[in-house]
């Protein structure tokens, strides 16, 4: 009998970070942390990849196009690009992102936006005079530039006062769409939630050799380190990459850089 196929697909959790834990500096201003040399390594990670996954609050801060362009040439087109995916749950992103325009302009794959299947208007503090109208435009705005927006049921959060998406519910709804493999970037709540969730088959950190401070921002780090197993460190440019992958797990991908 043939092994039950997973539910979701196979889930790469990576970013990077400086030696004192923090992704970004104050107020989310975006810090390349990473040396040329290991943004290199980020982006053959992303060939190899079915979809590259964001949160909304990285598309609204970074504006971020997520293609391959640091390969070599010839032509860096002829690589696989993976598919954008963007959790957002009150469809936040703005029509205009760099990753709309890539695909209007087929440099950039059609993305996608997960969001709340939500019958009531948002409550959302940065939505604050929401309605089920105001939602129903930003959505066909979306979709009037390239987006494909897929709905799923909202769950009640652990602490049961309000909803939100579950990562295992996007993850599944994923798969169920051919997505088979899944590069996670972050942001800060977006790697939270993953490692809350115990849901990275491998996880890829990339730390660079430098401190940002106090006011930089920073994911809940684990605790301890759930179904992952330390794999290998390898130094990369300046920068040193830390490789983890899940106890059962055969995927390992150090030495295929
Ligand atoms: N150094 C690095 O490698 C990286 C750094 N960054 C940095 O991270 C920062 C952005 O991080 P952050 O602001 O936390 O934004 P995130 O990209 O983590 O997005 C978080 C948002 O996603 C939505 N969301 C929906 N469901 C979930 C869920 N289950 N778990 C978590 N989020 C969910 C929420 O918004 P809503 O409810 O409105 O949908 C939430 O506010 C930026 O400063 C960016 O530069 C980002 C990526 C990599
Ligand atoms: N690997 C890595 N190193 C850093 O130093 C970073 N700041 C990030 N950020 C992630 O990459 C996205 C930007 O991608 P593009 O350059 O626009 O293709 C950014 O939004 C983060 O997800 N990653």
């Amino acid at each position: 009998m043939s092994p039950t196929p997973p539910k979701r697909p196979h889930t790469t959790l990576t970013f990077a970070q400086s030696l004192d834990a923090k992704i970004a500096g104050a107020e989310g201003r975006q810090l390349i942390l990473s040396g040329e040399e290991s943004m290199i390594m980020t982006h053959w990670m992303r060939t190899m990849h079915d979809g590259i996954l964001i949160g909304i609050g990285t598309a609204l801060n970074d504006d971020p196009q997520l293609n391959v362009r640091k390969l070599p040439p010839p032509n860096a087109m002829s690589y696989h690009l993976p598919r954008p995916i963007i959790i957002d749950t009150y469809l936040r992103l703005p029509p205009t992102c760099k990753l709309l325009l890539n695909y209007q302009n087929k440099v950039g794959r059609r993305p996608w936006v997960v969001c709340g299947h939500v019958a009531a208007p948002s409550t959302h503090s940065r939505l604050p005079a929401d309605t089920a109208e105001t939602r129903l435009l930003r959505k066909q705005a979306l979709e009037a530039a390239g987006a494909r927006i897929i709905e799923i049921p909202m769950t009640p959060t652990a602490d049961g006062i309000g909803t939100r998406l579950s990562i295992p519910s996007v993850l599944q709804t994923l798969k169920e769409l051919g997505i088979s493999s899944v590069m996670v970037e972050g942001g800060a709540q977006i790697i939270s939630s993953f490692m809350e969730e115990n849901t990275a088959d491998t996880l890829i950190i990339t730390i660079a050799p430098t401190f940002v401070g106090a006011s930089g921002v920073a994911y809940n780090c684990i605790t301890e380190a759930g179904n992952l197993k330390y794999m290998g460190t390898m130094a990369i440019g300046k920068d040193s990459v830390f490789t983890f992958c899940h106890k059962d797990s055969n995927i390992f991908y150090q030495g295929h850089f």
